[in-house]
């Protein structure tokens, strides 16, 4: 980007001239002015879009002005310009269909940007058109309006997808996936959105549709979930057993609650208090990849990853943990969310081939109190002996009584019961079910043995993508300082940058 602040031109502006603005250039007997509409960025990492005008002192300089920035703007290919966007209007506080059409429909229209929009009419529905019917060669990009399951089924329509068109079958264990060439923008419509705010930091619109406007880009990492060798779900954010798979399972009897509906079975699965007896075992990542309890900075991460990977070997193996478990949280990325700011685990990665696992042992209803009190605020919620946190790059859990057979189509599982059996509350919750389910993204997995993978990340791409987009912005720069006949020292500084 162009410093902090600066202005960020976006194509299609409405390029137009007018003569003698009243009031503005009254000391001027004619100007010739053009609108550049940028993106400020504001407080807590929200975007809004600017107008700058410009004026000129004679028709050909503005022309010349128009002109140049328009070429420039034509050169940038990371910004979209045609999209499919997917609305799920029962999301969040079922404001979707409205979100998208007073906040981002306009801004798309003044960036030039034709949207093709489906607004969904069940569950799974964007996820089966993406699947099998959508004709992607005309799209630059997917869009989805809602939460993190509408981003899920997008998700999982362009695998899905993407691997139909290549012959690759996503069921096969070990299946080589192809890469999807479409990127996906979320538009916060939720109610978690923690994908969106995990990625952009925070869960505005507006912010977002200028981040997609613009071009923006994070690769983020995927993990796949198979129960005895069959493909279940892949996953981006979190994957939790125990108190978050047993938060959503009640949740989904509450949808009309909105929202709110998950503080409300938050507190139910609090009061429970249930465990869950069963087997954690892990790859950890190499230790050049961090710990989920250290502080360093993405960047100075990809530069030590880079180093050890020329000179290190991994040298990780299997770890092993019995136990009873409260919680057993597999965060793919910080998790952040407007619940919990900092997230499930503040320093994980987005993009790194790996997740923290966080494992809370059994405690009493005050240590887990004061654990999740710590997601909110700047304390530390590893700091328990309760609690005990690894980066891997693969898991697996078995529970420690054998699940009953479930039948290879979840939605025909029975309606789980209560909560738990293990727990305090065994008097008010019926005492069959020895396991809890997997929350996997918002969804929710019946199978509590699972098997869980990390993409393999190719850590050189993403460093190659973020160098690549400097670049390109520098270069656009240059020559819009050497259309203007610059040679000051502004040139020069990014010609060396160029160089370098
Ligand atoms: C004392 C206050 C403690 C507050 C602790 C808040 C921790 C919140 C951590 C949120 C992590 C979200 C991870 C993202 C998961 C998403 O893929 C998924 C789909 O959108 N969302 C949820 O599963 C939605 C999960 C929502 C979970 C809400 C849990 C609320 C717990 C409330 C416990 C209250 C105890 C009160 C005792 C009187
Ligand atoms: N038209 C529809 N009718 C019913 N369900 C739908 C429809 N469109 C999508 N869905 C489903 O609704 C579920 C929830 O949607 P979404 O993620 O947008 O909102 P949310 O659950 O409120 O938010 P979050 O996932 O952030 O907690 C998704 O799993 C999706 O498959
Ligand atoms: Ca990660």
């Amino acid at each position: 980007f162009w410093g902090h602040g600066a202005a960020i031109a976006y194509p299609g502006c409405l390029w137009e001239q007018r003569q003698g603005h009243p009031g503005q250039f009254a000391s001027l007997s004619q100007v010739f002015c053009f609108p550049v509409f940028y993106v400020k960025r504001t407080k807590n990492h929200q975007w809004r879009c600017n107008e700058a005008t410009f004026s000129c002192s004679s028709a050909e300089l503005c022309e010349q002005w128009i002109q140049v920035t328009r070429e420039q703007l034509s050169l940038l290919t990371n910004r979209p310009k045609r999209l499919l966007v997917y609305i799920n209007p029962f999301g969040g506080k079922r404001r979707g269909k409205r979100i998208y059409e007073e906040k981002v429909a306009p801004v798309f229209q003044q960036a030039g940007i034709s949207a093709d929009v489906i607004v969904t009419e069940r569950a799974n529905h964007a996820r089966d058109h993406l699947t099998t019917e959508a004709n992607l060669q005309q799209y630059d990009g997917v869009v989805c309006v809602g939460g993190d399951g509408m981003f899920s089924e997008i998700l999982h329509g362009l695998v899905a997808r993407t691997q139909n068109d290549n012959k690759v079958d996503q069921n096969r264990p070990g299946a080589e996936l192809k890469p999807c060439m479409l990127r996906i923008g979320i538009i916060p419509a939720g109610s978690t959105d923690c994908i969106c705010f995990a990625t952009v930091g925070t869960n505005d619109p507006v912010t977002s549709a200028l981040h997609i406007i613009i071009g923006d880009s994070q690769p983020m990492d995927v993990c796949s979930v198979h129960h005895n060798d069959v493909f279940l779900r892949y996953s981006v954010s979190l994957l939790g057993y125990g108190f978050y798979g047993d938060v959503l399972a009640d949740s989904e009897k509450k949808r009309w609650l909105g929202p709110a509906r998950y503080d409300l079975s938050g507190v139910k699965a609090f009061l429970c208090h249930n465990y869950y007896k069963g087997t954690v075992s892990f790859l950890p990542a190499e230790d050049n990849l961090g710990h989920p309890r250290d502080k360093m900075q993405f960047l100075c991460l990809l530069v030590s990853k880079w180093f050890h990977s020329c000179v290190a070997v991994s040298s990780s193996s299997w770890k092993v943990i019995c136990g009873k478990f409260i919680a057993i949280n597999a965060a793919n990325m910080s998790c952040a969310c407007p619940r919990s700011p900092k997230g499930l685990s503040p320093s994980a990665h987005l993009a790194d081939g790996t997740a923290d696992l966080i494992l809370v042992r059994k405690c009493s209803r005050l240590d887990f109190f004061r654990h999740l009190l710590r997601h909110t605020n700047t304390d530390d919620q590893f700091d328990h002996s309760f609690v005990e946190v690894h980066r891997v790059k693969k898991f697996h859990f078995e529970p420690l009584d054998p699940q009953p057979l479930l039948l290879e189509n979840q939605s025909e599982l029975p309606k789980k019961p209560g909560f738990c059996p293990m727990g305090s509350a065994q008097t008010t919750c019926i005492p069959s079910a020895a396991h809890s389910s997997w929350n996997c993204d918002g969804e929710i997995l019946h199978h509590a043995a699972i098997q869980v993978r990390l993409a393999i990340h190719n850590i050189a791409e993403t460093v190659k993508r973020k160098i690549k987009l400097r670049l390109h912005l520098i270069t656009a720069k240059v020559s819009c300082l050497k259309a203007l006949g610059k040679t000051d020292s502004a040139l020069m500084t990014h010609n060396s940058l160029l160089k370098c």
